[in-house]
């Protein structure tokens, strides 16, 4: 006779699940200054992000930065803020939604933040007490970079370091240079062009910045985001006849080098080198932010406008949109082979 399965007195065994768990920077809870101090205070305390021995650094960002910085970011916060709140927590949500269902009832979506809520460790051990034996971490970053790619990954791994009774994980590698990923910004950027009511003479591509410093200490970040702007200005090529892609890098931080040209200066210059039409895009954004919103859609455009430029526009990032969904599950139907069958 075979005894029931489990045994009585066995914990509950929940049915076996594979897990799908996306990765973003986080936001904070609200467009208020107590919130946004609560959020930098957490990420600018990150070592992956501010590389300055913590005893230099603490005193800075606890005495000036915490005590200044809040207050104008709050600002700009509100300024995009949505009735569905942050926009870069909206998008991930959306995000996330979408690909539930996409992979089979056996495979669970969900989404963290790396910084703010929902906090990485809490969705990742809610996942394993769901039955997934098996994780699928994606980080949203098509660029890899230690400060965003690795310290979402690290913290993954830290809330592992406490479990009994790990899942098997895999991680998204970046995905910069790939044909979904290049394809689904062609096909976005190409549909976005079409229904502008005049043609730039310019398109920029901006990447959110990084002291220079990271990529002389060997961070890939600077040469993913030249082989991006690269593949996708040959991929736009019959589109844009001759205009360029010109890259540049924003949200520069603190008073060290950072990568360049920065894009607020690129911007100002533009017009008086006879671009006085331009379109901007941020194709190292997974979802629209703070940093697409504020910093180029308003100040962007100011900046441009107030040098001579005549028309801007920015052009929203791939966000929960149909190329980009159709990429995301290109990337994870992939990294999934061998979890899921091929036809799933
Ligand atoms: C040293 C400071 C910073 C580094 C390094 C940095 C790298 C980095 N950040 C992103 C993506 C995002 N950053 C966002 C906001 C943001 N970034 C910094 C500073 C650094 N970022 C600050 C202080 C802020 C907060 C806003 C402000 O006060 O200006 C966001 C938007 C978040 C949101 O809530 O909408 C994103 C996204 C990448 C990709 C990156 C390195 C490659
Ligand atoms: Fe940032
Ligand atoms: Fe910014």
């Amino acid at each position: 006779m075979t005894s029931p399965h489990p045994p009585a007195g066995h914990p509950p065994i929940p049915p076996r699940k594979i897990g799908v768990l996306l990765t973003n920077l986080g936001t904070p809870d609200a467009p208020d200054a107590k919130s946004v101090k609560r959020y930098l205070g957490e990420f600018l305390s990150d070592r992956r992000v501010v590389e300055i021995p913590a005893i230099a650094w603490q005193p800075i960002l606890r005495g000036i930065i915490l005590n200044t910085r809040p207050k104008k970011s709050a600002h700009a916060y509100g300024l995009v803020w949505g009735e569905d709140g942050s926009p870069l927590a909206a998008i991930t949500r959306r995000q996330s939604q979408a690909l539930q269902g996409a992979f089979g009832q056996h495979v669970l979506v969900d989404y963290a933040m790396r910084y703010g809520n929902p906090p990485i460790a809490d969705r990742l051990i809610a996942m394993k007490d769901a039955g997934c034996e098996r994780i699928l971490i994606a980080p949203l970053y098509p660029q890899y970079c230690a400060a965003t790619t690795a310290t979402a990954n690290d913290r993954a791994f830290a809330a592992l370091a406490g479990l009994r009774w790990q899942p098997a994980i895999r991680t998204l590698p970046p995905y910069h240079d790939d044909p979904a990923y290049i394809g689904a910004l062609k096909d976005q950027v190409e549909s976005q062009l079409a229904a502008l009511d005049f043609t730039p003479d310019a398109i920029v591509a901006s990447f959110h910045g990084m002291p220079k410093r990271t990529l002389e200490l060997g961070d890939p970040y600077h040469c993913h985001c030249q082989k991006t702007a690269r593949l996708l200005g040959e991929a736009l090529a019959p589109v844009l006849g001759g205009r360029e892609v010109t890259i540049a890098f924003q949200s520069r931080f603190g008073p060290a080098k950072w990568l360049g040209p920065a894009t607020d200066e690129t911007l100002a210059a533009l017009p008086g080198r006879g671009v006085r039409k331009v379109a901007v895009i941020a194709p190292g954004f997974s979802a629209d932010c703070l940093e697409t919103l504020e910093e180029l859609a308003i100040r962007g455009r100011e900046s441009f406008v107030a040098a001579g430029g005549t028309d801007f526009a920015y052009l929203p990032c791939l966000n929960d949109g149909a190329p980009g969904m159709a990429m995301l599950r290109t990337l994870i139907r992939r990294e999934l082979l061998g979890w899921i069958d091929q036809d799933m």
